[in-house]
């Protein structure tokens, strides 16, 4: 049953009897198994795959890449469907919802992550990002390591219970508090766990056949949290945060989509927890990444704090506006994210037949896609010296020779990262202020860059540990 692809001309790896590549999703680091396929054939466009028997269609051209993310969307609208237990808090979230649902769901959820919404909450990530910097310098004292993964870990998921949740949870303190030992419990994807979540991604219907529950118990209590929150919310108090936010969404759901009820009663409560399942680790890790970057390039830690300091000379402090204008902030963050892609793969679902242009090979509904971000960040033939960290390559006079589709760190199209805007605000306002009050070094022993196994996200393995020096103010 593996010559799908064969009968259809599509080349394809050797498979393994019953798993066929299968492997490469449970072992090891996914990206690199990936990566071995992606050169061995580099000279097409796509190559086929199977899971199990289901059979997976990667997709390596930039250009067709536009075609099935942006220019026929509209046949590729959903992603693979898990977690998929009526009642389930996991079938109301956003990045779980296929077809009209979907849309009318991101297009109500849309208005909530302009930038004008972004501005707003602007001051409640400010506040978290002080208390990082005060809590990684108190942890820094006599010259000890520090891991940065752990405290960017506790800055963004303070940020999230605080913008999602409306809570404060001060995990950058000593002591650790339930929502952060919850999360902590919930993000733990080693052993059984990884293999459980894997069984519901793959094979979603056996799952539910055998009576797997698709809500942890930790997303009840966050889903239970958010409840209480909504309920004070309604009763009129306001904080500018995302509950507001999608408060009003739900107010005018019939605005932007008419005669149309969007929002269920969980609805709301499910994508303050999505906020967290998809926001929490991504945004650590990238952090993670890019003060191991600086660490390792003094050079470029000097250019980018030069900046930095230039624009707080200009505004008075680090504000919205200067965030905005710091060019090479951004290029040292999105740099970072051409390296290391929190997320290794992205996925679309064939909704509508689909002709591959240029070839006469047809897609049918419900055949999965794959685009493997981290193997195209990583290609010579788009990115000279892929391995290198260049910063400069993201400067607005260089953004010009970046070829389309060749850097997806957000995915692409109308069903990209819905909240890339908050995330790079988020991780840009901790970066600047880490840089503007700290020297950041690597720590002896610690200059080599691990990866955890994982089929999911892309995460340092023990961590990021630095010296951090805290500077003079100006
Ligand atoms: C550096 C941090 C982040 C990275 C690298 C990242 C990356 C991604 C990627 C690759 C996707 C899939 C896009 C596609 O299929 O084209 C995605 C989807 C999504 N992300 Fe993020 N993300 C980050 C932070 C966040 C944060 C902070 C939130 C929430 C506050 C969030 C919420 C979502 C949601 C809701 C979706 C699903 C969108 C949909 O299906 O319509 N992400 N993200």
């Amino acid at each position: 049953r593996h010559n799908y692809w064969a009968s259809k001309g599509v080349v394809s790896p050797p498979a393994l009897p019953f798993i066929g590549h299968m492997k490469y999703f449970v072992i090891g680091q996914r990206w690199i198994s990936l990566n071995k396929f992606y050169r061995e054939l580099r000279n097409h466009k796509f190559y086929g795959l199977y899971e199990f028997f289901n059979p997976v269609l990667v997709i390596t051209d930039p250009k067709l890449l536009k075609h099935i993310l942006v220019k026929d969307f509209e046949h590729f609208v959903d992603r693979r469907r898990f977690g998929d237990q009526e009642g389930s808090i996991m079938t109301e979230m956003l990045g779980n919802k296929s077809g009209e649902e979907w849309k009318d769901l991101r297009a109500v959820m849309t208005p909530t992550f302009s930038s004008g919404k972004m501005r707003s909450m602007f001051h409640l990530i400010c506040e978290k990002a002080d208390n990082l910097v005060s809590f990684s310098l108190k942890n820094a004292v006599n010259n000890r390591p520090v891991d940065m993964k752990d405290m960017f870990g506790r800055f963004t998921m303070d940020t999230i219970a605080s913008c999602a949740f409306g809570i404060e949870c001060n995990s950058l303190s000593d002591s650790k508090p339930v929502f952060a030992d919850k999360a902590g419990q919930f993000f733990n994807f080693h052993g059984l766990k990884a293999l459980k979540m894997t069984f519901m991604i793959v094979l979603p219907k056996l799952y539910n056949f055998l009576g797997f529950k698709v809500d942890d118990p930790q997303i009840e209590f966050f889903a239970n949290l958010s409840k209480k929150n909504i309920e004070l919310r309604e009763k009129g108090e306001r904080r500018g945060d995302f509950l507001d936010l999608l408060l009003e969404a739900k107010a005018s759901e019939n605005d932007i989509r008419p005669g149309k009820k969007v929002f269920g009663e969980q609805t709301l409560v499910a994508q303050s927890v999505l906020f967290l399942v998809a926001g929490y680790d991504t945004t650590a890790s990238a952090l993670a990444f890019s003060v191991y970057n600086i660490a390792r390039h003094p050079q470029y830690q000097h250019q980018l704090r030069q900046e930095l300091q230039e624009l707080v000379k200009e505004h008075g402090s680090i504000n919205y506006q200067g965030i905005m204008e710091a060019k090479y902030l951004d290029a040292v963050l999105m740099e970072t994210l051409r390296l290391y892609p929190p997320a290794t793969v992205g996925e679309r679902m064939c909704t509508k037949q689909y002709k591959i242009p240029g070839t006469d090979l047809i897609l049918n509904p419900g055949n999965l896609i794959q685009f493997p971000m981290w193997s195209i960040h990583h290609d010579p033939q788009y990115w000279p010296e892929p391995k290198e960290f260049k910063p400069d390559r993201f400067l607005p006079q260089n953004r010009g020779s970046i070829i389309s589709f060749t850097h997806m760190p957000f995915g692409m199209g109308p069903r990209n990262c819905i909240a890339m805007r908050f995330a790079l605000m988020e991780a840009k306002v901790a970066l600047a202020q880490l840089i503007l009050a700290t020297e950041l070094k690597l720590a002896p022993g610690h200059e080599k860059l691990e990866f955890e196994d994982s089929p999911f996200l892309m995460r340092p393995k023990g961590g990021v540990m630095l010296l951090l020096t805290p500077l003079k103010k100006e």
